[in-house]
């Protein structure tokens, strides 16, 4: 008789924490394993719930035809020496909300979770996409110990990929040939580049005239919303979990793809001691480098504007958790 161990073979050596097994959680296990990048660990606070997402994910293995382990559970020990966390942890808006309104719920179940992964973690690079997002990333980041290249917050690259496919809408060309750039912070004040937005490298402000690039471009910073509106339970994940697996796999492959995420800034762009969205290179460092584009002075002042709405939210989410601190 054949006799084989019971344990299941790894994909990699590789694993992937998130926290979180909700919308965006779940659907990011799946991307991860059937892209083969990792073996998973998928926690949340629900008993039960973790553990019956990554069953059903690991019957769908063979079907799949992918060799990655998904781990369910709501112990934070399961998840040690994993080479990425990502926080998907906390509620997400509901329609006549903003994501700013998040922030007191979401800003004591980021910085817990954020504690406990890394403790477990410490070699970690940690992807922030609980909102609102540039506020969780800072304070991910202050909570976490880490270096602040090796924390990065996922938006630019969501936020961009929804302007490129309304261009592909308004265009019909073909989306591959399309490359946007979104700088700023994930909310209503978010920077979309229309300069450095190109179809097959022509810039789209040669392809469509101001009118239509402006409504693109409300349409962009709206995209969350315009689904939350529509789904009336919960936000987008389909698009939110893409854009994390294509951070976490740059990461982990060391690709050194470059592409918008909110990393902390230390002069770039004039801002410092703030987490942002800006074009970074990705690898297995985290942030390897902030590519800094020549903006014009209307740009640079856009950019601006979002950081200072973002600084002030740190500033009120610092101060909320001193409040529950001294209350506790
Ligand atoms: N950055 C982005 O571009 C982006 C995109 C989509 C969603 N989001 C945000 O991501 C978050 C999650 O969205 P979702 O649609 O998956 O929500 P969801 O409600 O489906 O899932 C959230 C999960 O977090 C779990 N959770 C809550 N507290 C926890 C804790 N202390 N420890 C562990 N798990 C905990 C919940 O049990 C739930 O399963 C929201 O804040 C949402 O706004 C951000
Ligand atoms: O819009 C939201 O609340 C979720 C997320 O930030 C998104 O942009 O889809």
């Amino acid at each position: 008789m054949i006799k084989f161990s019971s344990s299941l073979p790894l994909c990699a050596s590789t694993r992937v924490t998130v926290i979180g097994a909700g919308k965006v959680g779940s659907t990011l296990a799946q991307r991860i394993a059937e892209k083969n990048l990792a073996d998973v660990v998928l926690l949340d606070i629900v008993a039960g719930m973790p553990q019956g997402i990554a069953l059903d994910l690991t019957q769908a293995r063979g079907l799949e035809q992918h060799d990655c382990q998904i781990m369910g559970t709501n112990d934070y020990a399961d998840t040690a020496n994993s080479d990425v966390v990502v926080i998907t942890a906390g509620i997400p808006r509901k329609p006549g909300m903003t994501r700013d309104d998040l922030m007191r719920t979401n800003a004591q179940i980021v910085v817990e979770a954020t504690q406990r992964a890394i403790a477990h973690s410490p070699h970690a690079i940690l992807i922030v996409v609980t909102n609102p997002l540039d506020v969780m990333t800072y304070l991910a980041w202050q909570a976490s110990g880490l270096k602040s290249d090796r924390v990065i917050g996922m938006a630019g690259v969501l936020d961009s990929a929804r302007f490129q496919s309304f261009i592909a809408m308004e265009l019909g060309v073909a989306i591959k040939d399309i490359t946007t750039t979104v700088l700023g912070g994930h909310g209503d004040l978010m920077v979309p580049l229309p300069r450095y937005s190109t179809i097959s490298g022509v810039p789209i402000t040669e392809i469509m005239d101001t009118e239509t690039i402006e409504r693109l471009i409300k349409r962009t910073r709206n995209g969350g919303g315009e689904i939350v509106e529509l789904m009336r339970t919960g936000g987008a994940y389909f698009a939110p979990a893409s854009a994390t697996s294509l951070m976490v796999e740059s990461i982990l492959y060391s690709q050194s793809r470059v592409v918008p995420a909110c990393a902390y800034l230390q002069g770039e762009y004039d801002l410092k001691d703030i987490f942002i969205g800006v074009p970074c290179r990705l690898g297995c460092a985290g942030v390897e480098s902030i590519v800094e584009l020549n903006l014009t002075e209307a740009e640079l002042s856009a950019l601006h504007i979002s950081a200072e709405s973002v600084r002030q939210n740190v500033l009120q989410a610092k101060e909320m958790l001193a409040a529950v601190a001294n209350v506790n």
